[in-house]
């Protein structure tokens, strides 16, 4: 038998695996503020979603509070959900100060096509150099094309991966990670694509999970900035992941969204590396 001479490189998988695991180990022991600045449906199941990774959320929105509030966030998530004109100032100045004060932020351009006025202030908000931008494949497709469109509101038409050439040109134009969620979660930064296989299909018979997924991506690279590709697919990753454990419990959405919230809790280092299925999509 040949003795091996170096040690033996682990597969990509077990990388991805490890590191996803040592991201969500770190939000426990630092604890991130995110602050969210999101639709009035999302609040809820996004600020528990990242109490349960171990995050601290604040749901802080006023524009006359960004000024003493934003510097002291170690990430921000914008979700233009239930945008309307008086909103759209805050969001702009959190991103701007995110930005000046070095913390990353992240967007959410729910039903990016459904009206001209949100395509435009999601097209705003892009050009303030979001870290991150996460959306489903229409929202995607729809910002990538600047095209207001006939939508099916924030729910997609598409499939994830339908949208991974827009995916990839946003993130060139932008130079943001850019995520699509869907039955496959996408992850490009303009060269590199992976794919996150985690999740189940009810996650989309409940309201705000696209939302608060994109809270947990604020969180992830909030602690890990340097990697925000990488931190985003873990993100993406584990949110499925704690979606398949709970729908063992589960008996319909209402169940699901609780037993995935317990589940991020109780997420453990051999749930993590047993399940996170991170794969490169790259051709
Ligand atoms: N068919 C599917 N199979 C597994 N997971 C899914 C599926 N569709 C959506 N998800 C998961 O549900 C969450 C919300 O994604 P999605 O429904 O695409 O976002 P949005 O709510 O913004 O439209 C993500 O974590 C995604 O991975
Ligand atoms: C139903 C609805 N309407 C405006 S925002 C919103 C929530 C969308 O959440 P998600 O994009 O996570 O499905
Ligand atoms: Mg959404």
């Amino acid at each position: 038998m040949e003795m091996e001479t170096k040690p033996r490189e682990k597969p990509d998988s077990t990388r991805w695996a490890s590191n996803a695991w040592a991201l969500l180990c770190a939000i426990r022991s630092q604890s991130p503020l995110i602050q969210c600045i999101t639709n009035f449906v999302s609040m809820d199941l996004m600020a528990n979603t990242l109490l349960s990774a171990g995050a601290s959320p604040a749901m802080i929105h006023s524009v006359e509070e960004i000024p003493d509030f934003t510097p002291h966030t170690h990430a921000l998530c914008v979700n233009v959900g239930t945008l309307s004109p008086n909103w759209l100032p805050a969001m702009k100045a959190a991103a701007e100060l995110a930005c000046k004060s070095g913390k990353p932020w992240v967007l959410d351009p729910v039903a990016a096509g459904a009206s001209g006025f949100r395509l435009r202030a999601c097209l705003e908000l892009v050009e303030l150099k979001p870290c991150v931008i996460r959306g489903n494949a229409s929202e995607i497709i729809a910002l990538s094309k600047a095209s207001v469109g006939p939508t099916k509101g924030v729910d997609s038409s598409h499939e994830s991966i339908d949208a991974v050439e827009a995916a990839k040109s946003l993130a060139q134009a932008s130079g943001a990670i850019v995520a699509v969620s869907g039955a496959v979660d996408i992850v490009t930064d303009g060269e590199r694509v992976v794919g996150a296989h985690n999740g189940v299909p009810m996650m989309q018979r409940i309201t705000a999970t696209g939302c608060s997924v994109t809270a947990l991506i604020a969180a992830f690279v909030a602690v890990d900035p340097v990697n925000a590709f990488e931190a985003t697919a873990s993100a993406l990753s584990i949110f499925g992941v704690a979606g398949e454990m709970g729908m063992n419990m589960a008996k319909g959405p209402a169940t699901l969204r609780m037993h995935l919230i317990d589940s991020l809790y109780g997420l453990d280092e051999a749930d993590v590396l047993s399940r996170v299925n991170i794969t490169s999509l790259s051709r």
